[in-house]
Order: structure tokens, then sequence, then C-alpha cells
């Protein structure tokens, strides 16, 4: 069961360092101010480094919604019920949701799964991956199975790859799952330490009272399940998610096929720390779209060494965030292929010759 998911992790492969380290002697050779595209230079280098290319192409976008059920809302953790989940999957189809409107403009294609919904009866384009419907409420035991959640990840490297068979260049990720910000406040804790109560917030908008109850929930759920933070399968199965273990399988498959993702809010943070968590090298391939409002989201990427490209507010989930972020890292790849350099202009390069010397590997913020 596990020799899927090591021979995807065996190929994850560091950056190409030569690719970066030519992408910076271009970035600096272009006709501006050394330094002064600030972090799209950045995402220029680590493009490089992720691709191995010094004319990375972005054009190919895919947005990844993972879709799954929680056991836990039966805690009155969720501000809306439970079908919303499905409701919303429908929306998805339709066209008609945030994430869509925001992927046509970032002009990307959005992929709805169904790793683990309550739906028996799911909107065609749906693909079908349902490992079991929904988990079971974790207060009260385990969310799911240890082999569960490595199915769910299969889906999500499964997923990945047949993105990036089909030419897909960048996967942004999103999810829909109706109390899934508290696997996701769970899992956090769990991976940093950090207490429950500063990790913990409203998500679709509960009020305090409510905020209190699902502190609770989410202690008694690592309480009741002790799960290991040194095995992350054991945290995705004890107090996670079908989506979010989904997710942390894509997040993987890209990396093996060094195709950069770009993740979204809370749910696919607590995602990116779990593949870190199975995998290091998964982090360098990826970027922080923006930094929710949902307090566990800055605290996971802190703990990942990732900067959010956007500061917006938004607290939605579904991919929105990562959507929004695409036409920037879109904007830095443009950028190099594009702008004249100084040699175009019949001058010397002015950046420093020490630069050459340098072995700090910039692009990895
Ligand atoms: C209409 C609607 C659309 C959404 N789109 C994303 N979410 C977001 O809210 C859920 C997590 O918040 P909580 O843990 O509080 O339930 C997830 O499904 C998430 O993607 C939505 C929630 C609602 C109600
Ligand atoms: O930050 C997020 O991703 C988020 C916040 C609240 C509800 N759903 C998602």
């Amino acid at each position: 069961m596990l020799e899927k998911l090591f021979q995807v992790i065996n190929r994850i492969e560091r950056l190409n360092m030569v690719s970066m380290h030519q992408m910076r002697r271009s970035v600096n050779n272009l006709t501006k101010p050394l330094g002064s595209l600030g972090r799209l230079e950045e995402i220029a280098v680590r493009l490089a480094g992720i691709t191995g290319s010094v004319q990375p192409s972005v054009d190919k976008k895919a947005i990844v919604v993972m879709c799954g059920d929680h056991g836990v809302v039966q805690e009155g953790v969720s501000a809306y019920p439970q079908e919303v989940t499905g409701l919303m999957m429908a929306n998805f189809i339709r066209r008609s949701a945030a994430v869509n409107v925001l992927a046509q403009q970032a002009g990307a294609e959005v992929q709805v799964i169904d790793v683990g919904t309550l739906l028996t009866d799911l909107p065609e384009g749906v693909v079908r991956r349902k490992v079991r419907p929904g988990t079971a409420n974790m207060a009260q035991g385990p969310a799911m199975t240890k082999q569960e959640a490595v199915a769910a990840i299969h889906v999500g490297m499964d997923t990945a790859y047949e993105l990036a068979d089909k030419g897909i260049e960048v996967i942004g990720l999103g999810e829909m799952g109706i109390g899934n910000t508290t696997p996701s406040s769970a899992m956090t804790a769990v991976f940093t330490n950090h207490p429950v109560e500063q990790i913990t917030g409203r998500g679709t908008g509960i009020d305090d009272e409510a905020l209190a109850a699902k502190t609770k929930v989410i202690e008694r759920a690592i309480e009741v399940n002790q799960p290991d933070p040194g095995d992350a399968v054991d945290v995705l199965a004890k107090v996670g998610g079908l989506e979010i273990a989904g997710l942390a399988g894509v997040i993987m498959g890209a990396a093996a096929r060094r195709v950069p993702v770009v993740i979204d809010g809370v749910i696919t943070g607590a995602a990116a720390l779990a593949a870190c968590r199975i995998e290091p090298r998964c982090r360098d391939y990826l970027f922080a779209s923006h930094l929710s409002v949902e307090p566990a989201h800055r605290i996971v990427l802190d703990e990942l060494g990732l900067k959010p490209l956007l500061h917006l507010d938004m607290r939605l989930g579904e991919g929105t965030g990562a959507a929004l972020a695409l036409p920037v890292i879109e904007s830095a790849v443009q950028l190099v292929s594009r702008m004249a350099t100084f040699e175009d202009l019949g001058i010397p390069s002015p950046a420093p010759e020490e630069d050459e010397f340098s072995l700090a590997v910039d692009g990895l913020k």
C-alpha cells in the first residue's frame, strides 16, 4: 500500500541550482534597477529551480478543488450545514462559485474531485474518487483509518500526475468541505505544537460561544486520538480529512513532476504541512498565495517559511486565493521573457560582479 507513496516521494528532487543561478543572472541583466521587481524576481528564480528551465512557462494552469465531508460537524463547529458541501460542488460545476470567477480571470481550468463527500448523486463533471463517504467524528475517535488516509493521498498523487501528463504547468489548490477548518486547526496544532486556542478561528463565521466550543472539540480530538506529530499519515488519519489528505497527495505528486503548486488558505496550508512532514523537499515547490484571516494560516506559513503574495483579508477557501495569485506568478514569467536586457541596449550590465560568487540561494522565500 505504501509502495506507491514511496515511489512518488523518491522522485522529488532538489531544485535545479544551475537554472536558478542562470535565472538570477538573467534577472539582474534586465533593464531595471537591481532587485527592483522585488518578489517577482524571487518567483522567477524559484520557477527556474522547479522546472529546470531558464524560460519557465506557467501558461497552462489548473485549480484542483478536493471535496470531503466531516463527521465532526455533529459537534456544531461550522456556521453552515453539511449539505452546503454538495450544493457548492454543484455550484463549481455550473461555474458560478467565487473560485470559478477568479479561475476564469486567471485562465485556469477548475477540476472538482470527490475524495470523500456524503453525496451519492454527484453532479456530472465531478471526478469520482470517493475513498469513503465523509470522515467519522474525530472528537470521539479517529477520523479515518491510515489505509483510507493513504488511499486519499493516492487520489491526490494520481490527480497531479494526470494534470502533469496533460501539460498543466502550475497547480492551484482549493477545497470544499463544511467543517474542514476544524481538522485543519487540529493538524496545525499537532504539527507545530501551538496551543489550540491560538490556532482556532471562526471558519465560516461562528460566534464567540461557538468558537470556545470549537476550541474544546479540537482539544478533545487531540486528547482522544493522541496523533503522533512525527507520523504525518497518523495525524491525517486521526484528526485530518479526506480532502486534506488528497491535497497533500497533489503537492507530493506535483513536486515529483516538477510542477509548481500554489496553496490557498488554512485548509490547503494544513495539507502542505502534512506533505512537507512526509517529504520536506515538497516545500520548495510551493508558493503561498495569500494570508487568510484564520489564525492558523500565519502559523502554517511561518512554519513552512513561505511569504504570502497577497494580503486581502480573505477567509473563503475553494482555491480563491490561489486563483488570484496565478496572474502574479505569470507576470514574473512574462517580465523575464519579454523585458530587454542591458546588453540589448548596448551597455554592460551594472549588476555587481560579486553576485556571481554568492552561494546564497535566493528565490526560496
Ligand atoms: C456557501 C459557502 C461557500 C464556501 N466556499 C468555501 N467555503 C469554506 O468553508 C468551509 C470551512 O469552514 P467551516 O470549517 O467553518 O465549515 C469549507 O468548505 C471552505 O472551503 C465555503 C463555505 C460556505 C458556507
Ligand atoms: O482561510 C481559509 O481557507 C478558510 C477560512 C474560512 C473558511 N474556509 C476557508
